[in-house]
């Protein structure tokens, strides 16, 4: 047997106890009932003492411990079994003919024997209870020998083991439970056929019936099981007989026949009253069930949900993952990257087929809650059309109680008649007294049975508020179930759009695994050309590697001859060192002589030098002579020197037209006059010196040079040029625009000369220089320095040339 069915038989089992033992308050002595889902840890602990396996048998009218001391066989059973309730449970079980279990069992066994033996139990005693009776023990093992016709192919009698299994009681069984008020009416309506065919079939009247036909029919079982409607027929037709025959007496058999109806339709009537009673309780419980069945499920939906959604964050953190891994798989090997995708592409299938059997377990849950929902709409209908039946017929009876009294009034009338008109014998008026006693009976009978009728309706009012009760239960519960269809909706929408994702998903995902198969084909095709250029760099590498050898082998040897020379080197600087050492003593000891020849050359320098220091005391008186001498040379020169120079043609000018016919070497000058002939035709003229054309402006500046020194002696000195206008005044003294040094006039290598002349002399003499420019014009000094006007005419003021 499969862990599911167990789990559902064992579930069965503990309902069962739980709606048998409900009424009584669990056990009775006060015994914890197990769960509605039970474990088998649980069921155990709560049977472990036999209290509620006794209490059950109790409930269902059997005393276990009278039970146990019926018979030795039983009482053997008990004492194999162990005291207690546990062995007084299992020899009342043995003696019903019901498998039982080992008391181990309930310690460490397997349970699913116990539950057999709960489950035997209960069809045992719900087989018996068709029509909702509630009969102590003996009665139902009396009951035992009484076979429904059945027919022999129906699989819903028939039990695993082959045994014929009878119906169950609607009120012991759960409320989903396929076994309903339909098979309770069929099997009545099946068991009824002998009494309906024997009493509405026939032709002719019950009262021509032999009694012991009547009698026979009465200890059969047919007036047990024939449908109410055929009994209060045959009731209207026994009363309808009475009146048309208009007969002063009852056949005894008639009124038996009678009196077992109207017992049997009272029994019926408390029976359904019973069972309504029993049904309530077991279907508010049912209601709470479903309640907590649809909460569950509720619970179940939402986490189903929440995986799902789990499911789809997953998935995009997958997508997020893997677009990460795509956008960092410059990183990450290619092959390392495809194995990679392909692994997270399985996970995300697996978790895809995962997410599509959440959804079909879902479906397939709804479908389940719908058809329970169907079946207790069913069953609820069915109890209201039950309730509706026990309305008709207690109105029924009511009708016939109201038709019987009309009958026996006109009975007694008749009667009455009878007696006026005809004189009676002893034996008829005993035979009236017997039978007006006997209807005097039924009247009290049918009084009581009003009673019964006045209770059954204040119960039937009870059970209609606690119907409307139900019904109202039913309305919020159908309000539940259409919440849970929206729910369940709104689910598959979800579903639906998780579904239309993950089919994006998936084909976003094919597609980037596409990508990433090119890409890693690509990455393969670049791996393995990119092997091969290896291959070939490392055959290089190879070829380097031995060329690198030998060169490090020929390095090695060249460096081993360098060692072998620079140690070679390091001797020979060793020596060096050595004789440099003797070479250093031999200098050290030379410089010594070198430190006393030069101390006996400064000494004699010394003497040199006093020599000198007379000498150069005598330099100044020397050069003072010097220069009393060079400037009386100067004199001797002439203080007014005129010398003449020639510019050269201008160009433009006659080269031709000149009158300059001899320049002598001692400053003559001869011009010739064209205009005069003979000796007046050429003038002689005698300077210091004449240059002629040809002459530089260095030749100019050598001539009146030494009266430059003559200034710094303390000598004045006035050098000006004088001439006609364009005869090259301005080119001598200052020189051209522009004049490099070799153009310099008179001034500025004057100027230079007597600078740097001033300079050779700063050690003896300090000069002062100072400027002043002017202009004589029109007989009119100008200062061309000066910024007054008053001082710019001769004299001017407290300045005076010097
Ligand atoms: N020795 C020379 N060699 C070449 N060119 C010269 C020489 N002397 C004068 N000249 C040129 O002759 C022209 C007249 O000279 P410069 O201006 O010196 O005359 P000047 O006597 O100063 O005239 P002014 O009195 O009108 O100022 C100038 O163009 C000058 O360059």
């Amino acid at each position: 047997m499969s862990s599911a069915a167990a789990d559902r038989r064992r579930a069965e089992a503990v309902a069962w106890l739980r709606a048998l033992l409900r009424g009584c308050g669990g056990g009775g002595g006060g015994q914890p009932l197990p769960p509605p889902h039970a474990s088998e840890d649980d069921l155990r602990a709560a049977l472990a003492d036999g209290a509620l396996l006794c209490a059950a048998l109790r409930r269902l009218g059997c005393d276990p411990a009278a039970a146990s001391n019926e018979g030795t066989g039983s009482a053997a059973a008990a004492a194999a079994a162990g005291e207690g309730d546990v062995g007084r449970f299992l020899a009342a079980v043995e003696r019903m003919g019901l498998p039982g279990f080992s008391p181990s069992d309930l310690d460490t066994g397997p349970v699913s024997s116990v539950v057999t033996c709960l489950l035997a139990l209960r069809d045992q005693f719900v087989s018996h209870d068709v029509g909702g009776l509630s009969c102590s023990l003996p009665e139902k093992v009396m009951m035992q020998s009484m076979e429904f016709p059945r027919k022999e192919n129906d699989p819903g009698t028939q039990n695993s083991e082959g045994r014929r299994k009878i119906p169950k009681n609607p009120a012991m069984s759960e409320p989903s439970s396929p076994l309903s008020q339909t098979t309770l009416s069929s099997i009545s309506r099946h068991a009824g056929h002998s009494f309906h065919d024997v009493f509405q079939l026939r032709q002719g009247r019950y009262s021509d019936l032999p009694s012991s036909k009547i009698s026979e029919m009465m200890k059969s079982t047919s007036l047990d099981n024939a449908p109410t409607q055929s009994l209060l027929s045959v009731v209207n037709v026994i009363l309808d007989e009475l009146v048309e025959t208009k007969i002063g007496e009852i056949p005894y058999h008639l009124a038996c026949l009678l009196r077992k109806v109207i017992l049997e339709i009272e029994r019926r009537i408390s029976t359904q009253a019973e069972h309504i009673r029993n049904i309530i309780p077991v279907v508010i419980v049912a209601c709470m069930q479903q309640n907590n069945l649809m909460k569950a499920r509720e619970e179940k939906y939402k986490s189903r949900i929440r995986v799902l959604e789990a499911l789809a964050s997953g998935t995009s953190d997958q997508t997020h993952v893997n677009s990460n891994a795509t956008n960092g798989k410059a990183h990450v090997s290619p092959d390392h990257a495809v194995h990679q995708m392909k692994m997270e592409k399985d996970k995300t299938e697996d978790k895809k087929r995962l997410a599509e059997k959440d959804v079909v377990l879902l479906v397939k849950d709804k479908e389940e809650d719908v058809t329970r929902l169907t079946k207790d709409k069913e069953d609820m209908a069915k109890l209201l059309k039950d309730k509706e039946d026990i309305i008709r017929l207690m109105k029924e009876k009511e009708e016939m109680v109201w038709m019987m009294r009309e009958k026996e009034n006109m009975v007694s009338l008749n009667n009455g008649r009878v007696e006026d008109k005809h004189q009676l014998t002893d034996k008829d008026v005993a035979n009236s007294a017997k039978y007006r006693n006997e209807i005097i009976k039924l009247m009290k009978e049918k009084e009581d049975s009003n009673d019964t009728i006045m209770k059954l309706n204040i119960e039937l009012e009870a059970m209609k508020s606690s119907y409307e009760g139900t019904r109202i239960l039913l309305d919020s519960k159908k309000k539940e179930v259409l919440q849970l269809l929206m729910d369940k909706e709104s689910i598959e929408y979800i579903v639906s759009q998780l579904k239309q994702e993950l089919a994006i998903e998936r084909s976003s995902h094919q597609t980037h695994i596409q990508e990433l198969d090119t890409r890693a084909f690509q990455a393969n095709n670049k791996l393995e050309q990119r092997i091969k250029e290896m291959e070939l760099m490392l055959e290089d590498s190879k070829t380097r590697v031995r060329d690198l050898e030998e060169l490090l082998e020929s390095r090695s040897q060249t460096w081993e001859q360098k060692e072998i020379r620079l140690n070679q080197f390091i001797g020979l600087q060793i020596q060096n060192i050595q004789d440099l050492r003797l070479s250093s003593v031999s200098i050290r000891h030379e410089i010594l002589h070198c430190q006393k020849r030069w101390s006996e050359e400064i000494c004699d320098l010394g003497q040199s030098l006093k020599v000198l220091t007379n000498a150069a005391e005598n330099y100044h008186a020397t050069l003072e002579e010097n220069r009393k001498l060079f400037n009386e040379v100067q004199e001797l020169k002439g203080n007014i020197r005129v010398h003449c120079r020639i510019r050269p043609f201008l160009p433009g000018e006659d080269q031709t037209s000149t009158t300059i016919e001899y320049v002598g070497d001692n400053g003559e000058l001869i011009l010739a006059n064209p205009a005069k002939r003979g000796k007046e035709g050429h003038k002689l003229f005698k300077f210091n010196k004449v240059l002629g054309p040809s002459a530089s402006q260095d030749e100019v500046f050598k001539e009146i040079q030494p009266l430059i020194r003559s200034v710094l002696d303390g000598y004045n000195v006035c050098i000006f040029a004088y001439g006609q206008t364009g005869s090259g005044k301005t080119y001598t003294m200052t020189g051209p625009e522009n004049a490099t040094e070799k153009d310099w006039g008179v001034n500025y290598r004057a100027l230079n000369d007597l600078f740097h002349i001033s300079r050779s002399r700063r050690d003896t003499v300090m000069y002062k220089v100072s400027v002043q420019m002017i202009e004589i014009y029109n007989e009119q000094i100008h200062d061309l320095l000066g910024n007054s006007g008053s001082e710019k005419k001769y004299p001017f003021g407290s300045q005076a040339l010097k």
